[in-house]
């Protein structure tokens, strides 16, 4: 079980504080929402910004694109230090060349679906994902409430995974708390994205322990 924080909730004027803060108290990746104010309505940050966080942590940066067309700026985030990058099924015609892309820069391939869009609609690229992201909210916004709905996904994905013996890490993002991770897992979750129940809290660190304890 691995744990991914969004820095989306963390303090944008204390970002590299805020990074540590997560890395020092145990947690496997740094999760980087990128959004357009187009495939989503909302904007935060570019390349610019991973490049700048890249230096400042061991971690591997998770970066989950919220952009139309991410197939322009994949090169971009590469460069800037993602070892992660993952792409919206509903954002490209093109889902199959933008993960092709993705690991052709020796970044890992993510592709994600929003609570909307079946299993089905990626099963032809499973084979070429390193990490699948089922969103457990309709991106945009951290703080939002956990779609149960979204488990059937995640369980359907553990047993094609099993059934192909595929190589992704499932992974979930939206409303994570200690009640909401226990049932991803029981569905057969392996990486948990949680950005406003860490950092919106007084000490985050707490937050992480009490995640943590759900998971084992
Ligand atoms: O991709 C995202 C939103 O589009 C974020 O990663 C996600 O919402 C995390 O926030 P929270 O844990 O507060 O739900
Ligand atoms: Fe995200």
């Amino acid at each position: 079980m691995k744990l991914s924080p969004s820095i989306l909730s963390a303090d944008f004027a204390n970002l590299e504080r805020d990074v540590k803060l997560v890395e020092d108290a145990g947690v496997d990746y740094i999760h980087v929402d990128v959004m357009d104010g187009q495939f989503v309505p909302n904007i935060t940050l570019g390349p610019n910004v991973v490049k700048a966080i890249r230096p400042t942590t061991k971690l591997p940066l998770d970066v989950h694109l919220m952009i139309v067309e991410p197939e322009r700026f994949i090169e971009d985030f590469a460069k800037a230090g993602a070892d992660i990058i993952a792409v919206h099924q509903e954002s490209t015609p093109h889902i199959h060349r933008a993960l092709q892309m993705i690991r052709s820069f020796d970044v890992k391939a993510g592709v994600v679906i929003n609570p909307g869009t079946p299993v089905e609609a990626i099963k032809h690229v499973l084979p070429l994902a390193d990490l699948v992201l089922v969103m457990t909210v309709n991106p945009g916004f951290g703080g939002q409430s956990f779609i149960p709905e979204c488990l059937d996904k995640i369980a359907e994905l553990a047993r094609l995974k099993k059934e192909h013996n595929y190589s992704y890490e499932i992974e979930v993002d939206g409303g994570i708390v200690p009640e909401t991770a226990i049932l991803c897992a029981k569905a057969g979750a392996d990486v948990f994205v949680a950005g406003s129940y860490i950092y919106n809290a007084p000490a985050p660190h707490e937050r992480i322990e009490k995640l943590r304890e759900a998971l084992e």
